[in-house]
């Protein structure tokens, strides 16, 4: 059955939008039509997709609005476009404000819009403390038709948190494998000044504090003591500031790459030896799943839906919240011992391709879908 599909997500960088664009491009390859609803064209909607369609909410400006109304204007275009399109269905990603939007568009529809709301990470795991959002979020959860959520441990936290008995179903994050994969990057990696005996450390994210990232400069000043290695630090965020003053206080300022916010992944991927992901909350980590289809072992915190991602002592390490030492003797033990290294390396790639494929999990969202619009 051939549906026509909502999106409505954060279009900036960031893990929600990119799984809600990637998730659109690849139902749209599948014949499906598919319409973005989001404020801006989603970062990763990078050039002409047949089947994909992308509705503007242009947030008005008027003066008597003391704040943007960025959510009524995304409720009113959802209801919109929802009629005009006659969509079947509208999928929303990251619980604020996007399920409520949807909810308020299916009450300007009287009823006749189904909602599926997909929960990514700090939507519950920050927001989900704050007493003036727990009410807001367990609403927008109870009254979707049907919830996801991207790990075991978000469903099982989104429980905890909300106490909501809303089902929720986990459905785990994907890659394009015909992006992410094993590049040939000699050329960047000269332009870079990598060395032929250097490794190269990679770590991804928005810099927030969740993040931890003087935990990531900390194990790579440890690190870059006992191997020849440089880091790449890609993603920009309230923590920059810091980072640089780390990397300054040890000294480590020729060995570190600032390289800011990046569209293609896959290739500074491939120019990677390990990945460094020591977040004290995460929901799943899609940059880990992207390092392991490249090819690059990830050591990760023992936090969130880490563990269901990186198999440890297989395609990397998992350490406790903080711990360095342990991420740095990880990570020596794993750049100097060759055969290991490749082994890492393999299972990493592997993992990917029989867990996490886009197949697997594309089916998944369509055979979800159709049960929500056949209730
Ligand atoms: C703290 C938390 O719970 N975060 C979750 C949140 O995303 P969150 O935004 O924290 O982070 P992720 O690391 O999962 O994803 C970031 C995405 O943005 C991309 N990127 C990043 C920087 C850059 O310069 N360029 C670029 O393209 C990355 O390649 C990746 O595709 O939702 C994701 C999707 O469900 C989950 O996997 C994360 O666990
Ligand atoms: O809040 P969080 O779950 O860590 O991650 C968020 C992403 O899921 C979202 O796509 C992006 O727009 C936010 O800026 C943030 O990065």
């Amino acid at each position: 059955m051939k549906l026509k599909i909502g999106i409505s997500c954060y279009p900036t960088v960031g893990g929600s939008g990119v799984v809600a664009t990637e998730l659109g491009k690849l139902l749209a390859a599948r014949g499906h039509e598919v319409h973005f609803i989001t404020s801006s064209v989603p970062f990763r909607l990078d050039r002409v997709y047949p089947n994909i369609y992308y509705h503007e909410v242009e947030v008005n400006q008027y003066s008597v609005f003391q704040y943007p109304p960025y959510d009524l204007t995304l409720a009113s275009k959802i209801a919109e476009v929802a009629k005009r399109q006659k969509l079947d269905l509208i999928h929303v990603h990251y619980a604020v404000p996007h399920a409520i939007c949807a909810i308020l568009a299916k009450q300007i529809l009287n009823g006749d819009l189904k909602i599926i709301t997909t929960l990514h990470g700090t939507d519950i795991t920050v927001l989900g403390y704050d007493p003036s959002m727990k009410d807001l979020i367990k609403f927008g959860i109870e009254q979707s038709d049907l919830v996801t959520a991207v790990s075991d441990d978000l469903v099982k936290q989104t429980r905890a948190l909300i106490a909501t008995n809303k089902e929720i179903q986990t459905v785990y994050n994907f890659i394009d494998e015909n992006v992410y994969k094993k590049l040939n990057v000699d050329e960047l990696k000269k332009h870079y000044k990598i060395e032929e005996d250097e490794k190269v450390v990679i770590h991804i994210s928005n810099f927030r504090p969740v993040k931890r990232i003087p935990d990531i400069i900390k194990s790579f000043a440890l690190i870059a003591e006992k191997v020849k290695a440089k880091l790449l630090l890609i993603g920009n965020g309230p923590e920059l500031a810091i980072a640089r003053q780390l990397v300054n206080d040890f000294k480590i300022k020729d060995r570190v790459l600032f390289l800011g916010n990046q569209k293609h992944i896959a290739e500074l991927l491939s120019m990677s030896n390990l990945m460094l992901l020591l977040s004290e909350k995460e929901s799943f980590g899609l940059v880990a799943l992207e390092a392991m289809a490249c090819g690059v072992p990830v050591i990760g915190t023992n936090a969130g839906g880490i563990p269901e991602v990186i198999v440890d002592g297989q395609t990397g390490y998992l350490c406790d919240i903080g711990d360095v030492n342990c991420v740095a003797d990880k990570a020596v033990s794993l750049l100097l011992d060759q055969s290991s290294y490749e082994a890492f390396s393999l299972r990493a790639m592997e993992h990917v391709q029989s867990v996490f494929h886009s197949e697997t999990v594309v089916s998944e969202y369509e055979r979800l879908y159709c049960q929500v619009i056949q209730k």
